[in-house]
């Protein structure tokens, strides 16, 4: 369809999720009902509520990796208004590598790629020269210090911390229009916290609209424009003034 979202990035409307466990007996878990959500570009969406409320199960819903029993996930892609559930597979491939940046806390590690081709890659997919691109991951992975000496080797025998950070790169490396993070900053120090904070809201200035899960406070205060209740059968927008008050 054409364009019709204006100055919104990501709308989600009637979203409904529950997972069946098949393999117990077909008990049906219900997790989130109807939710209704708004991003602007340039706004950071805070994910909140209690442990098993459901956040992650949205977030993962947001980028498909879960498919809701009902609703629409309405996105700005090449200049038209998609539906992302409606989405066939090979769309969801090309949404994911332009249009929806994802972090999620634990970086999938590709056997014997190293750090620097890691957090090139998005970047390479997207059109940029492999030199540039290089150039960049090196920028993201000095700002994240991740030591040189580790640049060349794959990911999978680095720290938590360590691979987190690299995540973060990979997914800071491309200007996504809509990002999602998943407790960007779980495993790392208050320095490379406060990288994290600044690459945040660098994206925010230049528009990105943004749906995160921040357990730190420190964090969540940093970034978050609007707090959205998961948990709740009518989950709300709380605006971050009064959450915070
Ligand atoms: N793949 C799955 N299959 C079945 N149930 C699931 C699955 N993923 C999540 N759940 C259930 O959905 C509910 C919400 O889980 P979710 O991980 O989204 O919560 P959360 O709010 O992110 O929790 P936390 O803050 O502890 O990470 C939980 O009851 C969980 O057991």
């Amino acid at each position: 369809m054409k364009s019709v979202l204006t100055n919104t990035a990501l709308h989600a409307i009637g979203l409904s999720k529950s997972f069946t466990l098949h393999t117990q007996g077909g008990i049906v878990l219900p997790v989130f009902d109807n939710i209704e959500l708004t991003v602007r570009s340039g706004e950071c969406v805070c994910l909140h509520g209690p442990s098993g409320a459901g956040k992650s199960t949205l977030l993962r819903s947001l980028y498909a990796n879960y498919k809701p029993d009902e609703g629409q996930i309405l996105l700005e892609h090449g200049g038209e208004t998609i539906d992302l559930l409606a989405a066939e597979p090979w769309e969801v491939v090309e949404i994911r590598r332009r249009t929806i940046g994802y972090v999620s806390q634990f970086l999938r590690v590709i056997p014997r790629v190293g750090a620097l081709d890691v957090v090139a890659g998005p970047a390479i997919a997207n059109g940029m020269p492999a030199d540039n691109a290089k150039v960049l991951a090196k920028t993201l992975l000095t700002r994240l210090r991740i030591p040189e000496r580790l640049w060349s080797l794959a990911p999978a025998t680095f720290s938590g911390g360590e691979q987190q950070r690299v995540n973060i790169a990979r997914g800071f490396i491309v200007d996504y229009p809509v990002l999602l993070l998943d407790e960007p900053t779980a495993s790392l120090d208050a320095a490379n916290r406060t990288t994290v904070v600044e690459l945040i809201n660098e994206a925010k200035a230049r528009g990105a609209a943004i749906v995160g899960i921040f357990h730190d406070e420190e964090v969540r205060e940093a970034v978050t424009d609007t707090l959205f209740e998961v948990g709740n059968r009518s989950a709300a927008m709380v605006a971050l003034a009064e959450a915070c008050a």
